[in-house]
């Protein structure tokens, strides 16, 4: 064990047990997850040959794929059906592989769960869990992602023979990027318009096998294949489909919630988003993921911290350990409070989730608006929080941060594509600010609105309640104030917009920054009021909340420095307040130091999860960079064949030309 990592671990001064229970909500999660995680530890299948960095494409797609089979098997010889719990044994198995498989179990059965009749979901879903259907969620295409409902692929019902015809019909109709659809899949989930009766009548999804469930052949009138390599994701076989003239049968679109029937006619659901359904799933999912990541990186940019020692504090005394730097520090601490934010708001957003999805099982649509505006809010902000934080962490581990033994680099093209999957960012933060802006007028009326919204209404001449003390309360006033003085700021620009005489959706596309600011202030709010509500009600002793209390108001602080200028404009804090602010966050860095270690060892990531040199819970740093180095391919060879190939001719070259000087 490294002495400073010891050192460390010794002097916290709260038990990161049971930060872990909080975090995995409870010693019994704890302990089943641990369970799992050993058990794919140890499982010499699953030990790998040569580190992923060093393998072709073609050999991560097949590596993953075979250690994906070979842990849905033992998971189900296990008995193991909770996807968390499924998910908590393929991180520690086969950490640095994306699954070809992800979007079937992530999307492609969700969605028959979720869309599918009674009896669609007896006739696909044994063969999906057994994997003679293997399949994909094949919405985005070439020239539409975020606009879905200009989706090209059409379905045409043909009443004479009961069928759906599937057409590509431009380049732009083809189907681009879904997960698993170039090589893996043999079916898919297409998003296509539907005509009936020569209508158009919106876009559905349509069961369709695209491959031959023997030979895996394609099917008549399909084609497909593999995108080409990635900034990540190499592993996975994103894919590309067109569809010329393909026949499925009436039964084959997903008829939960809108019907075809047999002669033609078109029944719609009650609310034509209903059928959006899977995407606000995985964004509600997409929150936590988002922690995951982040959480990783503050892991092992931390405990690295406290391993590496750059430069004499004073002349021929010791090197300093990094993390004792405020800068470095300041760097990093924020960011850890940011992990933590993320796992409870996303544990809010998955209940929440579960909550309004049991309601609309049920026929109440009345809060599928909402439900769709935070999934989306949280997303965006989740995922923006934590590829820039995954960055800073990589900065924050130097030179070594950029080698892949660091882990960090893999994290990172993992999670940035969050930004863009599943809804891009900047779309979503303006499905938000639609929604705000459509119960606006209820909320300045003071009208019935739900508790996520009511602060929006509050009176705005209103200054801080800030003392030097910096209570929790005041600075979630704060967030409260700058969402809804940022709210109010939008509709104003709009409402002068309009009197200037421009139309409606003119002032809007006018405002969308405005609005865009607006949307991000309220998610930021959101995510305070979540960690300070969790903090407070956390049955934890009285040092373990200290730390989290700590950490939750360097997360607010952080955000108002942050974003100081959306505080100030309008005078809500005062120069001496925001003297105190900064004050108080020098004094949390301080206070956070002494347990930062023992912070980022409560998210409880087993070494094989992280698969880093520099994250290792040991702390040997330097002979574990010396070994991945010597792993390399370069180093089989003392001399490589390039040598006799290039070097030598050239130099034998170069030195006809110039005689070689006597060294
Ligand atoms: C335990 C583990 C369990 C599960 C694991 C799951 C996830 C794991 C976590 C992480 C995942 C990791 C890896 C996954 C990797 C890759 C997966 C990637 C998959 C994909 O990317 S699939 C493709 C995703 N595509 C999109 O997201 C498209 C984005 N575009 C849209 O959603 C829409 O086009 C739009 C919202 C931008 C606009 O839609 P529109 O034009 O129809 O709507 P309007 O803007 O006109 O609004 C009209 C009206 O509709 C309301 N609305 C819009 N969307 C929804 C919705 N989804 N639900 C409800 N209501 C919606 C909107 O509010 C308007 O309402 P109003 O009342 O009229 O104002
Ligand atoms: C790794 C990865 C995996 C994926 N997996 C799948 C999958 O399994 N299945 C699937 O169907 N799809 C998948 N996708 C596709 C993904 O869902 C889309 O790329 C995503 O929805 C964004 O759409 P787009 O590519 O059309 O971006 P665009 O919409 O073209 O975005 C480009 C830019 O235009 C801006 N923009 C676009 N529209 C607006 C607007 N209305 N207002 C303001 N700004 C706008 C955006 O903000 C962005 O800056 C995947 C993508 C990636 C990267």
């Amino acid at each position: 064990m490294n002495p400073d990592l010891a050192q460390e671990r010794r002097r916290a001064t709260f038990d990161p047990e049971q930060v872990t229970s909080l975090l995995y909500r409870g010693p019994e999660n704890v302990r089943k997850r641990r369970y799992l995680q050993n058990a794919a530890i140890q499982d010499q299948v699953l030990r790998g040959s040569k580190p992923w960095a060093f393998q072709s494409r073609i050999e991560q797609y097949e590596t993953a794929l075979q250690m994906y089979i070979y842990m849905m098997n033992k998971l189900d010889e296990m008995g193991v059906t909770d996807p968390l719990e499924r998910m908590y044994y393929q991180e520690a198995g086969a950490p640095h592989y994306y699954n070809p498989m992800a979007l079937h179990t992530g999307m492609f059965i969700p969605s028959i769960e979720k869309q599918g009749t009674k009896e669609q979901k007896e006739r696909w879903l044994p063969m999906a869990r057994s994997l003679q259907l293997i399949g994909t969620y094949a919405q985005t295409e070439m020239g539409h992602g975020t606009f879905i409902r200009g989706l090209e692929t059409t379905a045409t019902y043909d009443p004479s023979s009961q069928e759906f015809v599937l057409n590509s019909p431009t380049v732009t109709s083809m189907k681009f990027w879904p997960g698993g659809l170039g090589k893996t899949s043999n079916c898919c989930l297409v998003m296509a318009q539907l005509i009936t009766h020569g209508k158009k009548r919106g876009i559905h999804l349509f069961f369709v096998q695209i491959r031959d469930l023997k030979t895996h052949r394609h099917m008549p009138g399909v084609e497909s294949g593999d995108i080409g390599p990635k900034f990540g994701f190499n592993s996975n076989d994103n894919g590309y489909l067109k569809l010329s003239n393909v026949r499925i049968p009436r039964e084959n679109m997903l008829m939960r919630y809108s019907k075809v029937l047999e002669d033609g006619t078109y029944v719609p659901p009650t609310n034509q988003r209903i059928g959006y359904g899977t995407m606000v799933f995985v964004r509600a999912h997409i929150v936590t993921n988002s922690a995951r990541g982040l959480s990783k990186a503050c892991v092992i940019a931390i405990r690295y911290s406290a391993v590496r020692r750059q430069t004499e504090v004073s002349p021929g005394g010791p090197e300093a350990q990094i993390i004792d730097y405020q800068t470095q520090q300041y760097k990093l601490f924020p960011l850890l409070a940011t992990a933590y934010a993320m796992y409870f708001t996303g544990r809010y957003a998955e209940d929440y989730y579960e909550q309004i999805a049991s309601e609309i099982e049920a026929g109440n649509l009345e809060s599928l608006n909402q439900l769709h505006a935070v999934c989306a809010g949280l997303k965006a902000f989740s995922t923006w929080a934590c590829t820039a934080g995954i960055e800073t962490c990589r900065l924050c581990c130097g030179g070594h941060g950029y080698s892949h033994a660091s882990g960090i680099p893999k994290l990172y093209t993992y999670y940035t594509p969050g930004c863009t999957y599943e809804g891009e960012n900047n779309v979503m933060m303006l499905q938000v600010a639609r929604f705000l802006m459509k119960i606006y007028p209820d909320i300045k009326r003071g009208g019935p609105i739900h508790e996520f919204v009511q602060y929006l209404g509050a009176d705005l001449t209103q200054k801080s309640c800030m003392t030097e003390e910096v209570a929790l309360g005041c600075l979630l006033k704060a967030f409260q104030h700058r969402a809804a003085r940022l709210l109010s700021d939008a509709a104003a620009r709009i409402e002068n917009l309009v009197r200037s005489g421009k139309s409606r959706q003119e002032a809007w596309d006018a405002s969308t920054v405005a609005l865009t600011w607006a949307a991000k202030a309220y998610c930021h709010t959101f995510v305070v009021r979540t960690f300070s509500q969790i903090v407070s009600d956390a049955a934890v002793d009285k040092s373990t909340k200290d730390v989290l209390t700590a950490l939750c108001k360097l997360y607010a602080i952080d955000g108002i420095i942050e974003n100081l200028g959306e505080f100030i404009e309008d005078g809500f804090f005062s120069p001496h307040q925001v003297s105190f602010l900064k004050n108080k966050l020098a004094d949390l860095l301080a206070e956070i130091r002494p347990n930062a270690v023992a912070l980022v060892d409560a998210f409880d990531y087993p070494d094989k999860t992280l698969d880093s040199c520099l994250g290792r819970y040991d702390g040997q740093v330097y002979p574990a960079l010396y070994e991945y180095a010597k792993n390399s391919p370069f180093n089989e060879q003392e001399v490589l064949d390039s040598y006799h190939k290039f070097i030598k001719p050239a130099q034998t070259e170069q030195s006809q030309r110039a005689p070689m000087a006597r060294l």
